[in-house]
């Protein structure tokens, strides 16, 4: 039987991309560079994208996706993550990889990161570069400021613009995520004279215990009245709020069967997913089973 791999291939198959919800988001500041100084919590779920690798002998590094053409080769993340681990450690070799989608994009919820941090673990470890996982999290870092979290792999606390974390260990509630009809531009919400961006610094010790919230959120439900109907829809059910920039929202709920009851009673013109919180990524998890 004829392989579809690639000639003298290693297979690695199934690498998880885990979502990340902001269980809060507060915007504190902006850097003289434009980037804003943020102070968020950052928790996974196990809804995921799925990557396979096949590691060639010969030096290109080619993208199998089910993405159409939703996004170029050229601004693809996992290539730039790829191109940037070759260009670092001047390894070889390449890789095909197949990249599965099944986040949605644009919704806050960090998919596009998630698949380049995927893809600096994965590859470091089959081509065996050993990168520390702290020098992989400042490659990733340059391909966007939610790589290093998903490097990192565990729940945490981050500062700066999302890359200076402390690992911490919130509850881990079943949540119901309903993305709504709208693709939210980060860069858009962030260059918008109406977002807050002077919200006091405080402690993590004192944010961790208050209510959280997300500073965009306000902007968000006013420019998209999706976003604004799907969290009314949702506050219903259980306590809800904003992803990231948008424009997913999630209720918490303590059981899962709570969450996927709210999902039945979902409007037909509204989807969403129940998944689990999660404080160490699956991706963490498949590492190890290497
Ligand atoms: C809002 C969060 O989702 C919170 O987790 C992230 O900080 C966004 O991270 P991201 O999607 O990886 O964003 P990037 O691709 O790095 O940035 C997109 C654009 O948003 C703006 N941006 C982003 C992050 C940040 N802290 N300040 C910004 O002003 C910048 O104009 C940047 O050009
Ligand atoms: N592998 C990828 N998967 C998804 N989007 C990608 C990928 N590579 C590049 N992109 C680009 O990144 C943009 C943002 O996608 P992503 O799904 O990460 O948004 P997001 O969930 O809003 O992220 P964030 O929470 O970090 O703002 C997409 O619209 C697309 O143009």
């Amino acid at each position: 039987m004829n392989s579809p791999y690639p000639h003298k291939s290693i297979a690695s198959k199934s690498w998880p991309a885990p979502a990340k919800l902001n269980l809060f988001l507060h915007v504190t500041g902006q850097r003289a560079d434009g980037y804003h100084e943020l102070q968020t919590l950052f928790q996974f779920v196990d809804h995921c994208d799925y990557l396979d690798f096949h590691v060639t002998e010969s030096a290109e590094l080619v993208l199998h996706s089910n993405l159409g053409d939703a996004v170029a080769d050229s601004d693809n993340l996992i290539l730039k993550a790829a191109k940037s681990l070759k260009r670092y450690t001047q390894y070889k070799g390449g890789a095909h990889i197949w990249l599965n989608k099944l986040l949605p994009m644009g919704g806050g919820l960090g998919g596009g990161s998630s698949d380049a941090a995927t893809t600096l673990v994965a590859l470091n470890a089959l081509w065996k570069t050993n990168v520390s996982p702290s020098k992989l999290a400042e490659i990733g870092l340059a391909l966007g400021a939610d790589v290093p979290v998903f490097i990192n792999g565990l729940a945490a606390f981050a500062e700066g613009v999302g890359e200076q974390l402390i690992n911490v260990q919130p509850d881990e509630p079943w949540y119901l995520v309903i993305v709504p009809d709208a693709h939210v531009s980060t860069k858009d919400i962030f260059q918008d004279p109406d977002l807050p961006r002077n919200t006091p610094k405080l402690d993590m010790k004192s944010l961790l215990t208050q209510q959280w919230t997300n500073d965009c959120q306000k902007l968000v439900t006013t420019k998209y009245p999706q976003v604004a109907n799907a969290l009314s829809w949702l506050v219903e059910y259980a306590p809800s709020r904003m992803t990231g920039t948008g424009a997913c929202v999630f209720g918490e709920f303590t059981h899962s069967q709570q969450a996927l009851d709210a999902l039945a009673e979902l409007p037909a013109d509204m989807h969403g997913f129940v998944a689990k919180g999660m404080n160490k990524s699956p991706l963490l998890t498949r590492l190890e089973q290497l």
